[in-house]
């Protein structure tokens, strides 16, 4: 399997999920540009790493281009040949790029899934939506499937503009509990905590109400009704949030997210 941009954050955390559950080094190839970057993640992974794309191509049975959208274009014209000489299994990770980009840059006979993963591949707890192509087989996506399943958990859309959705709830959706996470620390921090303190806390209670959540037969709104006592001080946070405006302000950011990436779509020049 070949990562293109394989030692970047979200190539990265796949790979190493991957390796963490079992996969063998020596079948990952990790391409990139910046070669001392390279040799820390394959002394770090084990993986074989070069910055010849083209070269690391022509071993592929399974590509997974995971560049910065700005770059993708580039990066496929440039690996085009290799990819027609070769034909794998396309799967691009990138947001805002829909499949009919990778068609006019790599032509139309490459087998291509979309998939949208997030950064808790790491750690074996992410999600990842995918979208295939009409023409790719059913051995093709679960082999997709596959590779999204030894990181976490697998989602299929049925329209490609699910994946924008995905984006929204699971490929973005870390940050905004790592945002929450933050704003919780600076505040326990300025009310006196220790910052270490506040961080273990912090962390330790966000990990507990996920997997509490994961774990319950009952729904989040009633286990977060579990932790409020009438006229308690838990009521009085959350009280604070509805009047805030919470809910709203949450929808709204999902939707710029899906808006953007429908947005990145449109800033392609072809
Ligand atoms: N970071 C995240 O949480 C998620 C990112 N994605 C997608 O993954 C893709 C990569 O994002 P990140 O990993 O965050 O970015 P990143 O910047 O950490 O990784 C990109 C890697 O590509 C390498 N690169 C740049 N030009 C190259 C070239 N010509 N040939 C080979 N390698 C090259 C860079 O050196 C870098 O290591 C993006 O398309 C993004 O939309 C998707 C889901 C979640
Ligand atoms: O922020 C981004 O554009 C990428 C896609 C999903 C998560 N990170």
């Amino acid at each position: 399997m070949v990562f293109i941009g394989g030692a970047g954050n979200m190539a990265g955390a796949v790979i190493e999920g991957l390796l963490a559950s079992g996969y063998p080094a020596e079948r990952i190839i990790a391409t990139g540009v910046n070669e001392r970057k390279l040799a820390d993640f394959s002394a770090r992974t084990g993986v074989r790493v070069t910055t010849d794309n083209s070269a690391a191509v022509a071993e592929a049975d399974v590509l997974v281009l995971s560049v910065k959208p700005q770059v993708m274009k580039d990066v496929c014209l440039s690996v085009a040949e290799a990819v027609s000489a070769r034909a794998p299994l396309v799967i691009t990770l990138a947001a805002g790029i829909p499949l009919a980009a990778y068609r006019r840059w790599l032509g139309t006979g490459v087998p291509l899934v979309r998939a949208m993963p997030n950064t808790p591949a790491l750690v074996g707890t992410g999600v990842t939506g995918l979208y295939a192509a009409e023409d790719v087989s059913a051995e093709q996506r679960r082999i997709a499937e596959q590779l999204a399943e030894a990181v976490g958990i697998a989602h299929w859309v049925d329209d490609e503009s699910g994946i924008d959705q995905v984006i929204a709830v699971s490929g973005s959706g870390p940050a905004y509990y790592f945002q929450f996470m933050e704003s919780m620390i600076d505040a326990a921090e300025k009310a006196g905590m220790r910052r270490e303190d506040a961080e273990r806390l912090t962390l330790q209670t966000a990990l507990g109400a996920a997997k509490l959540a994961v774990a319950s037969d009952v729904d989040v709104a009633q286990l977060k009704r579990n932790v409020m006592s009438p006229k308690g001080t838990t009521e009085r946070a959350i009280q604070r949030f509805l009047n805030g405006g919470l809910p709203d302000l949450v929808e709204r950011a999902m939707g710029d997210c899906a808006a953007r990436a429908a947005e990145m779509a449109k800033e392609l020049d072809n």
